[in-house]
């Protein structure tokens, strides 16, 4: 089964660009930019990589995106996790980036989004990787910081594709965001949204109501209110899951009582994500063998949730057709 998962070619759909961030690529980032870290040593690292909430992970998380300065250390964090895509046969990957994180530090848009279009460009050029960005509002700051980075990201919105909003969720709910989300989507941005990852459902509510997001991110909470269930499945909205961000924020207890299982079951269209990966230790393959193991998923639920990442990805309906195309060509050789 391992090799199974392995040999798919997959898409992912949630994985925040500053969450792939290694500590050996942070500690050389660190050093040349003569910037103090509060680790030496990669076991210091993992101690301190041990959460007990969502605000845990957060505060260390923009800490680690503190050394980030010039746009070569953008590429690289960039280039290093679309090595990863590559080793787990990722065709297709639609990156979370956070400007909030780097422009409330001084650093300008500029920065962070040539670099990552640099990155693209030769992760497609070298691995053949497509990838599409979403710029994600951090929710804990006030709506008009959002709408500034709207404004800061107006000359290159071209190359962005979608906005998200993550960041701290309980206290900071969707309807914090309409407006910014309203203009965004004049702008031509799709909108996505983080909600029932640790907030309640009504959270999701407001997601596809007030926002009008085409996809949500996590959404693991609506399974406590069965109305809501009806209309996801209704609206036909994908949920990015992402199982052991889940188990390491303590969203879930442990990994055989994670939600997936149920959410297909309902006939959610669930799909399988990382997240942050350098933080959770886990890149796309190992979710899938943590969920499969766990859950007990058979082949056919694991092809169901490859394919609903690209059917409900935000490639072109071409593209779409050519991945599900080469993913029943592997699946061919396993019959
Ligand atoms: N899992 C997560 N939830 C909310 N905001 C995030 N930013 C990075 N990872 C996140
Ligand atoms: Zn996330």
């Amino acid at each position: 089964m391992q090799e199974f998962i392995a040999s798919l070619p997959k898409a992912e759909l949630h994985l925040h660009i500053e969450g792939s961030f290694e500590p050996e690529l942070m500690f050389d980032i660190a050093q040349r930019n003569q910037i103090e870290i509060p680790y030496k040593t990669i076991d210091e690292v993992k101690k301190a990589y041990q959460f007990s909430c969502l605000q845990d992970f957060l505060d260390i998380y923009y800490a680690g995106a503190g050394v980030l300065i010039h746009e070569k250390d953008f590429y690289d964090l960039a280039m290093a996790y679309y090595q990863k895509c590559y080793e787990n046969n990722v065709i297709h990957t639609e990156i979370m980036f956070d400007p909030q994180t780097h422009t409330e530090r001084g650093i300008a848009f500029e920065t962070v989004i040539s670099a990552l279009q640099k990155a693209r460009l030769d992760a497609k050029e070298k691995w053949g990787i497509n990838s599409l960005f979403i710029m994600s509002y951090l929710r804990h700051l006030p709506e008009e910081s959002a709408f500034e980075t709207l404004k800061q990201s107006l000359p290159y919105k071209k190359w962005i594709t979608s906005v998200g909003l993550d960041s701290s969720e309980m206290g900071n709910p969707p309807s914090k965001f309409k407006d910014v989300f309203a203009a965004s989507v004049k702008e031509g941005y799709v909108p996505v949204a983080h909600a029932g990852e640790e907030g309640p459902s009504e959270y999701i509510w407001e997601a596809i109501d007030v926002l009008k997001v085409a996809r949500i991110d996590h959404g693991n909470r609506c399974l406590e209110d069965d109305k809501l269930v009806n209309e996801i499945v209704k609206r036909d909205l994908a949920l990015t899951v992402c199982p052991l961000s889940n188990l390491e924020l303590r969203n879930t207890d442990v990994i055989t009582n994670h939600p997936l299982k149920k959410l297909l079951d309902k006939g959610i269209k669930a799909t399988v994500n990382s997240d942050d990966p350098a933080y959770f230790g886990s890149y796309i393959n190992a979710n899938f063998i943590a969920v499969q193991e766990a859950l007990d998923l058979s082949k056919e639920e694991i092809i169901t949730l490859v394919k609903n990442s690209f059917k409900h990805s935000f490639a072109t309906d071409e593209q779409k057709k050519s991945y599900l195309e080469q993913v029943d060509k592997v699946i061919a050789n396993y019959r």
